[in-house]
């Protein structure tokens, strides 16, 4: 079954992110230190008259990758062209997509982590020198030659900017981390996407919804569409503070925003682990999940809410983490 909770897209996130999406800087809530460093670099590329430089945005699912990217775009007065990481699997197709580009467009990746090699090889050039060279012909009358290409903006995302190559990540001239959203943002967020929804809420129904959503934006347009479907069914139509409350515990998303698969990974954690260091690997193991999915996509979060960090030894607990699932603090740990 899907995680209610993934911060991953699913099927029915899909019709309405687009309406949901923001169109430009001033509509995109939060993430202050990238937007004002975009806005400077935008401008500066505006007035020279030229493409912006390269993006890099990195940091976990459903924090407004992609959104940002179309931001670039709309902002830059250009167009935007989306594909992924695993969607090209050969250097002829990204050859393809680069040629079919015109000056000042946006070519966004997704997962730009998983190109391959060769694929990789081709961006270079076109990075740098808006050029690649393409071999025509076979055998011994093959020849190169070099193809020049529109001056386009490339905007990479991925969720693990580790497993970039030095020779990609250094061709990026804007690196933007995109951080969790605090509980005060995501409020603001579920307050706009219910006004555009047509949704009535309080403030006190939209600070819940922000609170429980994870630090992530995909996540509460998605919580929003539930707890009003239960708050239609079950109520007049209005989210309050208890009507949010109410649909949020039958969901299973807890006061902190984890539900039960996060509060799965952390009672092993204890039960099996007594909260000491555990390598990556043992742990997902013990519970079930692939070890790139707990670091890309549980994990962040419960360092970030300070329920789990890092030690040279592995994942350990923190005192917070036993508090919040209500089991007593081991004295011989801490
Ligand atoms: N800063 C923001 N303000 C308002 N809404 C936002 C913001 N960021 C994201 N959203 C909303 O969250 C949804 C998910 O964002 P988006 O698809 O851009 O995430 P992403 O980081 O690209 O995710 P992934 O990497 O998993 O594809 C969007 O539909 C958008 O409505």
């Amino acid at each position: 079954m899907d995680r209610m909770i993934s911060t991953e897209l699913m099927e029915e996130d899909i019709a309405v992110e687009g309406s949901l999406r923001p169109q430009n800087l001033t509509e995109y809530i939060g993430q202050e230190k990238v937007k004002k460093n975009l806005r400077v670099f935008i401008e500066a590329a505006k007035m020279r008259g030229e493409a912006l430089d390269h993006v890099l945005l990195y940091g976990p699912p459903g924090l407004g990758k992609t959104t940002l990217a179309g931001i670039i775009a709309n902002e830059m007065d250009s167009n935007l062209k989306i594909t992924s990481g695993p969607a090209i699997e050969k250097p002829g197709e990204i050859a393809a997509v680069l040629n079919g580009l015109s000056d000042g467009d946006v070519l966004f990746i997704d997962e730009i982590h998983r190109l391959n090699r060769q694929v990789e090889e081709v961006l270079y050039p076109a990075m740098e020198d808006f050029s690649i060279d393409i071999m025509i012909g076979k055998g011994a009358s093959a020849k190169s030659i070099r193809l020049d290409l529109p001056h386009f903006t490339l905007v990479g995302a991925t969720t693990r900017a580790g497993m970039l190559t030095a020779p990609l990540r250094d061709r990026f001239g804007v690196v933007n981390r995109l951080e969790f959203y605090t509980d005060e943002e995501l409020k603001v967020i579920v307050e706009r996407s219910a006004e555009l929804l047509g949704v009535k809420i309080d403030e006190a129904g939209a600070m819940e919804l922000g609170k429980r959503s994870r630090g992530t934006p995909r996540l509460a347009n998605r919580l929003l569409k539930r707890v009003r479907d239960f708050a239609q069914v079950r109520y007049d139509g209005m989210i309050t503070y208890e009507v949010a409350q109410t649909a949020l515990d039958l969901l299973e998303v807890d006061s902190m925003g984890l539900d039960a698969t996060d509060r799965n990974l952390l009672e092993t954690m204890i039960e099996k682990f007594m909260g000491r260091p555990v390598g990556l690997d043992t742990l997902a193991a013990a519970i079930g999940e692939d070890s790139g999915t707990i670091e890309d996509v549980y994990e962040p979060f419960l360092i970030q809410r300070g329920l789990i960090k890092r030690t040279p030894r592995g994942r350990a607990l923190t005192v917070l983490a036993y508090e919040h699932l209500g089991y007593p603090v081991p004295e011989e740990v801490f």
